[in-house]
């Protein structure tokens, strides 16, 4: 990716400005804490922001640093190396540097694998077709320990999800472990994010403006920074400073439609730069594909009714996936559309 394609070029309206904003910051908080206070930080970091970051979260420093360096040793390989790991149609997992995000390509390298192997998703978009997909990992040779770090990692960090998602419950009032049924056959994945430097980063982004879908994103990032997240009050996109061992937080678009919009999943992007390469490693917290999504009836009532009428997680994600491999005319699949 020496100089920028024409497929990497946004929109004038999406191409990132220059000088960013420093003033406002998402919160950090520490989840060594007592739990009342931490539930009360969480609720007001989701209704501020759907941001934050935590600190004392249980994920050893000492691992999380092996999973970066053993990923950058994987995207510092030559291509043909690389593509010998490469997703294709029939397997989603692996390699890839082709994804798009609202149709134009994203600056970036990336590698995926499952956190349960093997994970079953819908075969198709179609509602009516009911064949399921297995998915399953490959693993790159290079570098030995890949492998095993990579889930050694994925253990860790599926903890943190699972505690994060026990503290958003009880922030909304609900039991905490009100969720924990629908991820007992998950479809969470992570993800290997790799952003070249980019001689054109006025014209690209490393990832394009977005929502995750799923429950909540653990994200660990490096040192360069990055990552911005669209303020909700006035649409200024604010960088999320990076602090050495804390992982940020942000909604999916599953916990906005089980909260009835009390928390919102918030738009995010990445900006590249062009000295500096940047590794970042998503935790995409996926329900199981059967669950039907849903706001929860204790959060329902007269003066505040349902806002998404029900619909299957599985299909979402599978219709979402669609705009993975092509760029489509099409805008793809959005909760928006399951609002009542
Ligand atoms: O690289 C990052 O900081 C965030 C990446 C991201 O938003 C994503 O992969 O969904
Ligand atoms: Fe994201």
């Amino acid at each position: 990716m020496a100089e920028v394609d024409p497929a990497f070029i946004q929109p004038t309206e999406f191409r990132p400005k220059v000088k960013v904003i420093e003033a406002d910051e998402i919160p950090v908080i520490d989840l060594s804490g007592n739990t009342n206070d931490i539930v009360l930080e969480i609720g007001q970091a989701c209704k501020k922001w759907g941001f934050f970051q935590v600190i004392n979260h249980g994920v050893p420093s000492e691992l999380r640093k092996r999973m970066e360096r053993v990923g950058k040793e994987f995207f510092d390989q030559p291509m043909e190396d690389k593509k010998l790991v490469k997703r294709d149609e029939v397997n989603p997992m692996g390699y890839y540097d082709s994804e798009h995000t609202k149709n134009v390509r994203d600056w970036k390298e990336v590698f995926d694998l499952l956190v349960k192997d093997p994970s079953f998703v819908p075969a198709s978009h179609e509602p009516d077709d009911e064949e399921l997909r297995m998915l399953t990992n490959q693993w790159p040779g290079y570098p030995s320990e890949f492998r095993d770090t990579c889930k050694e990692y994925a253990g860790e960090v599926e903890k943190l999800a699972y505690k994060l998602l026990e503290f958003i419950s009880l922030s909304l009032g609900l039991p905490a472990n009100c969720m924990h049924g629908y991820f007992k056959d998950q479809i969470s994945f992570m993800r290997l994010n790799y952003y070249p430097p980019c001689p054109s980063p006025d014209l690209a982004l490393g990832v394009g403006p977005h929502k995750d879908g799923g429950a909540l994103t653990v994200l660990s990032q490096d040192d360069v920074g990055g990552l911005q997240i669209k303020r909700k009050s006035d649409g200024e996109w604010i960088p999320v400073r990076p602090i050495p061992d804390a992982f940020i937080i942000n909604l999916g678009d599953a916990t906005q439609v089980w909260s009835n919009d009390t928390y919102e999943s918030p738009e995010h992007r990445v900006v590249v730069n062009s000295t500096k390469g940047r590794i970042s490693i998503p935790f995409f917290f996926f329900p199981a594909h059967y669950v039907m999504l849903k706001p929860f009836e204790e959060l329902v009532n007269e003066q505040n009714p349902a806002r998404y009428r029900e619909f299957n997680w599985g299909k979402f994600f599978a219709t979402r996936n669609r705009s993975d491999y092509k760029k489509r005319d099409v805008e793809n699949i959005q909760i928006r559309h399951f609002r009542i």
